[in-house]
């Protein structure tokens, strides 16, 4: 039946055939005609079928979709039992669900991988941007901005370095004193998290800093985690197109867009400041270099071919977007689940601490410096990345051309995900991957580890283009807080829960922790701001 639906053009030529048919010869012959015919395309479809991976189909139009539940979890059910490469067809879009990482780094290392999928939502985002571009575009944009992040100190090395652990600094300063006027007594630590994280990547990226309160800062935080649900609601409509036209749905869709105006006003306003005092021989943020770029390709008369010919400004909000998106989310998500892991497993809390003790002592607070002497305090963060697994699924890709994998055809536009969840939680690769042991990525030698099928930040061409900054201001936060406070649950509180909440990262549940100093308090240690820095809001 579905692949009757799914090939109504066919249906409509057989139809035409037999009218003519009808026309001029017998009623038999027409019939037998017809059902030939119709064999004969059966026997031409089924074969296409038999190239696909394996994998459940479900009823025609909807497909598997009514079944999906929460995707990732079902999608690692299905994965035991079709196999580490199945595809099933959600809606309209066959999904090809990868778990095996040998196969996910053999995939995404090649270059028909990087499409993005055609879905109403990205026709929404309009394929601007880094994150849900592709093509000319995307790669343009990935060398752009990986050359000028790295100037921006998104880099292990020299000046770039101690400029980004500055500004780290900066917001772990802020935090620890956020948190110590909590007092010891239990507190959602979420939305103190959330600022710190967005003022580093709002700092690089537009020379602003929002403080406890700011009502921008909270319009944005809202504007964010009301797109995701909106987008929860109109979810269908990515896989059944008509479905957006339910009633409410198309309100949702609109509201999404009114969302990204109001944004992009507020990114708007920032780039018309950066315009009036922008110097083109010294670039203070992003939205500087992006300035710098669109007034060079002026003056050299290539303005057109810039970003492909897409609208310069509307590009460079799409860029703030996507990296105010990607880099605070994300890192916020890891850090709550660092305190998640740390009141579940008291040991290993205090042997981060006697770490930390023993190697940077009482008398100042960790820096970047510190991170290779640390081992036991990087690989729980390592851990914690392992088994949360915030972003499960990546990011989904899609091939720009027919390509065979294992054998296997992935046509041109089908829906590739990497089931990164799966391959983290692979018994067949890691000793009790449920039990939280962050020795595990350490060898004999004392040494860290990271094994090839440890992918939090992806692999491949479309791999994490943040992942230095995570990991520095990961190991920063997190290490400043172990060295500055015991974390622990209100008296009678239960440990807060391994599920977490599915949205654009898998985020752990609402809970209440006490930050109860350790020690002496440390003294604030000024650090100037960054020349630029713009505060916004009252304390
Ligand atoms: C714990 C923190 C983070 C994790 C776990 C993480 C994870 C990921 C993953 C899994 C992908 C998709 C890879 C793929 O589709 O194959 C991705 C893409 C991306 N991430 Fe991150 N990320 C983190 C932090 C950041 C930060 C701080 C930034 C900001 C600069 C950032 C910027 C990006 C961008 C721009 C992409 C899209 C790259 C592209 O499409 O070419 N991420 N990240």
């Amino acid at each position: 039946m579905l692949l009757f639906i799914t090939n109504s053009k066919i249906l409509w030529g057989i139809w035409q055939v037999l009218n003519f048919c009808v026309s001029r010869t017998s009623t038999p012959l027409l019939l037998a005609t017809g059902v030939i015919l119709l064999l004969v395309r059966l026997i031409m479809i089924l074969r296409e079928i038999r190239k696909l991976p394996p994998g459940p189909w479900g009823p025609p139009v909807v497909g598997y979709l009514p079944f999906l539940g929460v995707r990732h979890k079902t999608f690692l059910q299905l994965a035991r039992s079709y196999g580490t490469l199945f595809s099933t067809r959600l809606g309209n879009q066959l999904t090809v669900v990868l778990s095996d990482y040998k196969l996910i780094r053999e995939a995404f290392r090649r270059e028909e991988f990087t499409g993005r999928p055609s879905t109403p939502m990205m026709h929404t985002l309009d394929g601007l941007g880094i994150i849900n571009s592709d093509g000319r575009l995307w790669k343009s944009q990935r060398r752009f901005l990986h050359e000028k992040l790295r100037e921006f100190g998104m880099t292990y090395m020299g000046n770039g370095k101690k400029m980004m652990e500055g500004r780290i600094k900066n917001e772990v300063h802020d935090l620890m004193d956020n948190l110590r006027r909590s007092e010891g007594s239990p507190i959602d630590a979420n939305p103190l998290f959330a600022l710190a994280v967005s003022n580093v990547i709002c700092g690089i990226t537009m020379s602003v800093r929002f403080n406890h309160g700011d009502a921008r800062f909270e319009r944005l935080n809202f504007l964010i985690e009301e797109g995701m649900r909106l987008f929860g609601e109109v979810h269908y409509g990515e896989y059944i197109p008509l479905y957006n036209y339910l009633p409410g749905k198309a309100q949702a869709k609109e509201k999404v867009a009114q969302n990204r105006a109001e944004m992009f006003a507020f990114y708007q306003t920032l780039i018309d400041e950066h315009r009036e005092t922008l110097d083109i021989n010294n670039s203070r943020d992003l939205i500087d270099v992006y300035l710098i770029e669109i007034e060079k390709a002026k003056s050299e008369g290539r303005a057109g071919e810039l970003f492909e010919g897409r609208d310069h400004e509307l590009q460079l909000k799409q860029i703030l977007g996507d990296l105010f998106s990607a880099g605070m989310e994300t890192i916020k998500s890891s850090l709550m689940w660092m305190i998640v892991f740390m009141l579940r497993n008291p040991d290993v809390k205090r042997r981060v601490q006697e770490e930390l003790d023993s190697v940077v002592g009482r008398g100042r607070l960790p820096n970047i410096e510190d991170m290779a002497h640390l081992p036991y305090t990087e690989t729980t963060i390592l851990e914690t990345l392992r088994m949360s697994s915030i972003v499960p699924l990546a990011t989904t890709h899609s091939p720009t051309r027919d390509v065979n994998l294992n054998g296997y055809k992935i046509p041109a536009g089908s829906q590739v995900v990497p089931l990164i969840n799966c391959v983290h939680m692979d018994p067949n690769l890691w000793d009790e991957p449920k039990q939280f042991n962050p020795s595990r990525f350490i060898d004999d030698d004392g040494k860290i580890r990271r094994p090839e099928y440890f992918m939090p930040f992806g692999v491949g061409r479309r791999m994490c283009l943040g992942d230095i900054l995570a990991r520095m201001e990961m190991f920063m936060f997190f290490a400043c807080m172990m060295h500055q406070f015991d974390i622990c649950l209100e008296d009678g509180a239960s440990l807060p829960s391994l599920e977490g909440i599915v949205g654009a990262t898998i985020a752990p549940m609402s809970f209440r922790v006490k930050f109860v100093p350790r020690g002496a308090p440390e003294p604030p240690i000024p650090i100037p701001d960054h020349p630029h820095l713009r505060h916004v809001g009252a304390h």
